[in-house]
């Protein structure tokens, strides 16, 4: 059967986090995963991951100065300082509550310089991972939700990895943003499987229920379950009306693949 986890970035986004870990329990996800938890304490989100037994499969890096427009801070020639803080808050959350992976947010940067910061960065943030045995993830990012993002695309983040030359470092494949960037997600999926440390779902164009629109997730996962990929797939989309009201794909994504 297929696994899931919530994205509590995006899913019952109206609770305190630690009540949507136990909304997303009582939906019957298999795990959690969020975007920046750093304002919720520790012990709360412990405890909850805790009583209802699910695993936080990952948290973001910080964003920088959001209503500057800033997305991030790994690949900004200049605030190496800032970045590492960000990672240092990431690895320490991640792990007080037994946290998966942490994805570092490169930002909107482009060129040579860019690539040479993120790269330090992500050595920082790996070596610093790499005692609580967390795994370091980036992420590409579609160029019409967040323009001139330094990860557009699978090959460059995979580029990225080899030059970082870690084994605690992998990519983030989100089929959202990747069908929106590249698609042929069929081939990227097995061409890459061995460095893909997670995987996010949600309809494209319009990012909500992953039961529509233009990828077949059917197909998606009956694939990944040939693969032979076990880990549980991120539900990362905004729901249309409410999380609870959208779950039918739920049920019917676990009834149809046995992944
Ligand atoms: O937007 C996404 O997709 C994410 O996975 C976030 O973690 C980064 O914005
Ligand atoms: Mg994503």
């Amino acid at each position: 059967m297929a696994r899931f986890s919530a994205n509590l970035g995006f899913l019952w986004q109206e609770l305190p986090l630690p009540d949507a870990i136990r909304a997303a329990k009582a939906a019957g996800f298999d795990a959690v995963e969020c975007h920046w938890p750093y304002e919720v304490p520790v012990e709360a989100v412990r405890s909850a991951l805790r009583e209802t037994g699910l695993k936080m499969l990952g948290i973001n890096t910080i964003r920088g100065d959001v209503a500057a427009g800033e997305n991030g801070l790994a690949a900004l020639p200049g605030r190496e300082n800032q970045a590492r803080d960000a990672i240092q808050q990431a690895v320490a959350y991640a792990t007080e509550i037994g946290a998966v992976n942490v994805h570092v947010m490169a930002g909107r940067a482009s060129g040579e310089a860019a690539r040479e910061t993120f790269i330090a960065n992500l050595q920082f943030a790996c070596e610093l991972a790499a005692e609580p045995g967390i795994m370091i993830l980036i992420e590409p990012l579609n160029h019409r939700d967040v323009p001139g993002y330094f990860l557009q695309t699978c090959e460059q983040a995979l580029e990225v990895i080899e030059a970082v030359g870690r084994p605690n470092i992998k990519l983030m494949f989100d089929c959202y943003h990747l069908q929106i960037m590249q698609g042929d997600l069929t081939f990227r999926l097995q061409t890459y499987l061995n460095s893909i440390g997670h995987i996010q779902i949600a309809s494209v164009p319009d990012r909500r229920e992953p039961d529509h629109g233009e990828i077949n997730y059917h197909h998606i996962l009956a694939q990944l379950n040939e693969l032979g990929y076990r880990q549980p797939i991120g539900a990362e989309y905004r729901p249309a009306t409410s999380t609870d009201a959208g779950l039918g794909w739920l049920k019917t994504f676990r009834e149809k693949t046995s992944l």
